[in-house]
């Protein structure tokens, strides 16, 4: 390979050393940490997006974010060519680059049996797409990572300031060849107003746009959706809050704060608007909150998206005379409360499939259907439809023989699909979609709250000497390690009406997670309890 490549790298790494003694590895969310410990590990990235982008000869991107952490971390992760997360089978070099340390010598000679492995050249062609959330210190890793792909021949579009599901939507298209849409970020905005605009449209009588106060957790979303509100005038209104002009990025405010403190954020006024909504840090994640007339606090999470979307969706598929001909899914983990897997089973009559967390297991296992519907809990999710579901509803919107009403609720579809961003969970698509299914239903935010009631649940995070000791199967509902763990809690969940708990250890956090729902809070927090005190016994 070129010795004026490798003293390139070699420049580059001692303008940006490795911190002794640092490890850090490639998780679900990338490589994340604090901002200025950062700076090394971009070269790491860079060159990797490079091989990955030369072997599937299409372009790869680099978000650099850390989602709904505080200001001072960051991270950066790769996005494969269909938009998807990275393929798990490259996390082992990107943990391999990791653990190197700064001896280009080493390193080099690594790429150089990488590269022979992989059957890429230093000279093949490569294309990366980088992009960067709010972030003070964003612009500079940005640039490191451009600087070490740039080494390995790669061509590289900055697109600077976009949200985290702009860069997997522009990622797809670029790759699509403009099927999926435009890959700019006018591209996007495009597809997604124009779908709104159509859908809310081509619909009679639908509920009059209602103002939605949105808390954009001081990040990249509040710039975004200023487009959104200027392109929709009239059909849609947001009001946004926590824009970042006054408050701290995710600072007592955004989803994730909303849905672990159960409560509103700080910095936007509770009683003037009937609903509300957080998004996090790169816009990725979506709750609904308002005040009922009790003034209580009321939250619409992850399961809440998965009901309302799957239910618009059988229901226009039964208007169209299509429901008998199409697979529906919908994908949850344990996470899900027990009473939207009940709603959608047996008043939906959809089958819901339980996956491990992680965004990458529902979003593989939504693949499994025509159309996949998956949301964590906390927010984040998206639908997928397949090619072969997305030709029969234009094929019966086109059909002259079926009924205006038919063809209405397959047009619906049609434009319903066009505001979804397949390729990853997205606040800006997940809002604009729910606004116009309540708009479309004529629901309110009360009404889509009603449609089933909760049962109490309480999550613990409980520290232990070593988390890995606990072993879980089945979609990691029951532990098979420690011993006699299980059979604890099974004993502790049958005292309990409507019970169910289960532990496992985080994977982004040195905890266990402990989650308990019962008839009752009381209840609810009592078998939490009860199951975190077993694992803290049977972990010393
Ligand atoms: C209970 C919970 O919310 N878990 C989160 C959290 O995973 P843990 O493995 O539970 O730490 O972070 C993941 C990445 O952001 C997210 O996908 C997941 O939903
Ligand atoms: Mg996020």
């Amino acid at each position: 390979m070129s010795e004026a490549a490798k003293e390139k790298l070699a420049a580059l790494m001692r303008e940006h050393p490795k911190p002794t003694g640092i490890i850090l590895g490639y998780g679900t969310a990338g490589f994340r940490s604090r901002s200025d410990i950062l700076p090394w590990i971009m070269i790491r990235i860079g060159i990797l997006a490079a091989l990955r982008s030369k072997v599937k000869q299409a372009c790869i991107g680099t978000m650099i974010t850390a989602s709904h952490n505080p200001e001072h971390d960051n991270g950066v992760k790769l996005i494969d060519p269909h938009g998807e997360m990275l393929d798990q089978s490259w996390e082992v070099f990107a943990n391999n680059l990791s653990s190197l340390d700064d001896d280009v010598n080493k390193l080099w000679k690594y790429l150089e049996t990488l590269m022979a492995q992989l059957n890429v050249q230093l000279h093949d062609n490569a294309m990366i797409a980088i992009a960067y959330d709010t972030r003070q210190s964003s612009p500079l890793l940005a640039s490191i990572v451009q600087r070490a792909a740039e080494i390995f021949y790669a061509n590289v579009m900055n697109f600077e300031l976009l949200t985290t599901p702009q860069l997997h939507y522009a990622v797809r298209c670029y790759n699509d060849d403009g099927l999926y849409g435009h890959y700019t970020e006018a591209g996007y905005f495009t597809k997604l107003c124009t779908a709104f605009q159509n859908l809310i449209e081509m619909t009679p009588n639908t509920k009059p746009c209602e103002t939605l106060a949105v808390d954009a957790a001081n990040g990249i979303g509040a710039h975004k959706l200023t487009y959104v509100n200027q392109q929709l005038p009239g059909l849609l209104h947001l009001e946004i809050f926590n824009d970042g002009t006054r408050g701290h990025l995710n600072e007592k405010c955004g989803a994730d704060y909303v849905k672990l403190y159960q409560k509103a954020p700080e910095g936007l006024p509770l009683t003037n608007y009937s609903k509300y909504c957080s998004i996090d840090g790169d816009a990725d994640r979506l709750v609904y909150f308002f005040m009922d007339q009790n003034h209580q606090f009321r939250m619409l999470d992850g399961d809440r998206f998965s009901v309302l979307f799957v239910a618009f969706i059988a229901k226009k598929l039964q208007e169209a005379k299509l429901l008998d001909q199409v697979q529906i899914g919908v994908i949850q983990t344990a996470y899900a409360n027990g009473s939207s897997t009940d709603y959608i089973i047996n008043i939906l009559k959809v089958p819901v499939a339980c996956v491990p967390t992680g965004v990458k297991h529902l979003h593989h296992k939504a693949l499994d259907y025509d159309i996949g519907i998956y949301f964590e809990a906390n927010g984040h999710g998206t639908i997928l439809f397949s090619d072969n579901v997305k030709n029969k509803i234009k094929a019966a919107a086109e059909d002259a023989n079926r009924t205006e009403a038919e063809r209405l609720a397959a047009n619906q579809l049609r434009a319903f699909i066009d505001i979804i961003n397949e390729t990853v969970g997205d606040a800006i698509a997940d809002l604009l979609a729910t606004e116009a299914i309540l708009s479309v239903l004529n629901l309110s935010i009360e009404g889509w709250l009603n449609l089933y009631t909760d049962l109490p649940q309480r999550q613990l995070k409980v520290p232990v000497k070593d988390r890995t000791m606990i072993q879980t199967t089945d979609a990691e509902r029951r532990c098979v390690a420690p011993v006699h763990l299980q059979d604890c809690i099974d004993e502790l969940v049958s005292k309990y009406p409507s019970g169910r708990s289960f532990v496992r250890p985080s994977g982004t956090e040195d905890i266990v997670r402990v989650y308990a729902e019962a008839a009752t809070q009381e209840q609810a927090d009592q078998l939490a309890d009860a199951v975190r005190k077993i694992v803290e016994d049977m972990t010393k």
